[in-house]
């Protein structure tokens, strides 16, 4: 591709890629400099000319010489609009989901539903790039925007007609998600988690509305978890831009939850639609993951799935790898459970979805991440020291942070605790006390194969301790 053609001038240099980390530019390279929260990639501009950029994407008050400046106030977004050209073509049907809780679920169930339905479709997200056949890890929820181009496009090579990703707030501030037309918008639900980045709920919240009043297509469609108290707002922001909302759950209008009975392994579902009730046996416990699928299949139904067909479906969806995962029966006959939950509110739906299964006591053990938003830690002790019988505070990716000192802050909201920092050792610990009506949950890394502590991943995966751990 002809500069040219990006620039809308006369420009005959050829584009060869593009890149926003001076360190991955070559000769051709389309360069964006973005002021981050670490550096300004402003200062990076001259090393990027020098190794072969033949444009930059920067503020017009950057200094650009030797290349062509690109000037836009706004150059996330500008990059991630000409990023889009050169990679172009995508997957035709392309969704997004945002929320705090919910969101690798609901993709992992998009696509599933998608497979269920006769396409080829694939999820990208916190478990990474996922086809039928295949998952490659990309480090991040929301990969980097030239990477999460390069690998849509990539897909729509494969023969992927139909993508479904995560949009987390981190990503939707930082445009890593722009630039390809998105058929429909999910929102699951907001909730505290990353004040460390945001500031304020209303900053945090702000940043997940750009998915509806500007990400999505305006002919497009947002798909609202309706029992969320923000949930009118996420409607309103999506239609006044024309954009035709499907709500979903209990207080729902396209899919209405009328009664939810759990059932030894999953759970009874009556949804109204259409004006029909439909009954499904959704293979999955827990009122969340009732929520997620009900969000998943308003999302296929939003991009012309049949309303009769994607629900019959849900009756077939396999669980979402660490997502109340069940690792391992213990010896004394209790069921112990792996899952992601590692927000307050996460921590309430895990232990709400586990308690009615549960004839004898709750044990749960969790941590905190360090580097991470610190007010949720006391608000996670005080969620396990109300709802369950026994809790065990333990270390989750301490990161740069002291363990101890994270311990302590999570501790301030379940003063009776135990705590063990040791994740090994507090697995070990929750299994050897369990009884055989009790559950054992294990919270905060779900699918995660390690423990970051400092700068070194330390191999570390729930389901397989606790399946070593009950041997
Ligand atoms: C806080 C945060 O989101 N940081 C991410 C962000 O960095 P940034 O833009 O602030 O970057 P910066 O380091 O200040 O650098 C500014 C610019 O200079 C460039 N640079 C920098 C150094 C250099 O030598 N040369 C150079 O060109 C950088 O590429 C960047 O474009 O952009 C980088 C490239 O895309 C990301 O790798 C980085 O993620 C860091 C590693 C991270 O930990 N992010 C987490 C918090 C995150 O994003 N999590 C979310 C939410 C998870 C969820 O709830 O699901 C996610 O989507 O994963
Ligand atoms: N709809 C929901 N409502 C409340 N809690 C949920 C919901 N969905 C998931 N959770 C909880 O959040 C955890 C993480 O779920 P999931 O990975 O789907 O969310 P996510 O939004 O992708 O998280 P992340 O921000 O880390 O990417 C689950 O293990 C569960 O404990
Ligand atoms: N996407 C989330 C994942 C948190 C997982 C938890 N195990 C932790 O390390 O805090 C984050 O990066 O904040
Ligand atoms: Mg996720």
């Amino acid at each position: 591709m002809k500069l040219g053609l990006l620039t809308g001038g006369d420009e005959q240099a050829t584009v060869s890629g593009f890149a926003i980390d001076h360190r991955k530019v070559a000769s051709g390279t389309v360069f964006g400099a973005f002021a981050g929260s670490k550096v300004n990639g402003e200062d990076y501009i001259a090393a990027a000319v020098k190794a072969g950029a033949i444009a930059v994407v920067a503020r017009p008050e950057a200094r650009v010489e030797g290349a062509v400046h690109i000037a836009d106030a706004n150059p996330r977004r500008a990059f991630a609009g000409l990023a889009a050209r050169f990679f172009a073509p995508f997957p035709a049907v392309a969704v997004a989901v945002t929320g705090t809780n919910g969101k690798t679920s609901c993709v992992e169930m998009t696509r599933q539903l998608w497979r269920m339905a006769g396409f080829h479709a694939a999820s990208i997200g916190t478990l990474g790039v996922t086809t039928g056949d295949d998952r490659v890890s990309t480090g991040l929820t929301t990969p980097d925007v030239v990477t999460f181009l390069s690998n849509t496009a990539g897909l729509a090579r494969e023969g992927v007609s139909h993508v479904a990703f995560e949009a987390s707030s981190h990503g939707l501030e930082q445009y890593r998600t722009e630039g390809l037309p998105v058929r429909a918008a999910g929102f699951t639900n907001l909730s505290r988690d990353h004040l460390d980045y945001h500031g304020t709920m209303a900053a945090y919240f702000e940043a997940k509305m750009r998915l509806f009043s500007e990400v999505v297509s305006a002919d497009g469609a947002a798909v609202v978890w309706a029992d969320d108290p923000l949930s009118a707002q996420v409607m309103e922001i999506a239609r006044a831009r024309g954009v035709r909302v499907l709500s979903v759950g209990t207080q729902g209008e396209t899919l209405k939850l009328v009664s939810r009975d759990p059932t030894l392994l999953g759970q009874g579902l009556a949804i109204m639609a259409e004006g029909r009730t439909f009954e499904i046996n959704l293979p999955l416990i827990g009122a969340y993951q009732a929520a997620n699928a009900m969000v998943s299949a308003g999302l296929v139904i939003a991009t012309g799935g049949d309303v009769a067909a994607t629900l019959a479906s849900l009756a077939r969806l396999q669980p979402v790898r660490g997502r109340l995962e069940r690792a391992v029966i213990a010896r004394s006959g209790a069921p112990v459970y792996v899952d992601y939950a590692h927000t307050p509110d996460a921590l309430e739906a895990a232990i709400a979805a586990l308690a009615p299964h549960a004839k004898g006591r709750l044990i749960v053990v969790f941590g905190a991440g360090g580097d991470r938003d610190q007010g949720k830690r006391a608000a996670m002790g005080a969620i396990a020291a109300a709802l369950a019988d026994v809790v065990i505070v333990t270390d989750d990716n301490p990161r740069g942070e002291d363990a101890a000192t994270i311990r302590a802050m999570v501790l301030e909201g379940a003063p009776g605790a135990t705590e063990i920092g040791s994740r090994r050792e507090a697995i070990g610990a929750a299994i050897a006390l369990s009884g055989p009506e009790d559950i054992v949950l294990v919270a905060g890394k779900g699918h995660e194969q390690g423990q970051i502590v400092g700068d070194l991943v330390l191999p570390f995966d729930d389901v397989s301790v606790a399946r070593e751990m009950a041997a």
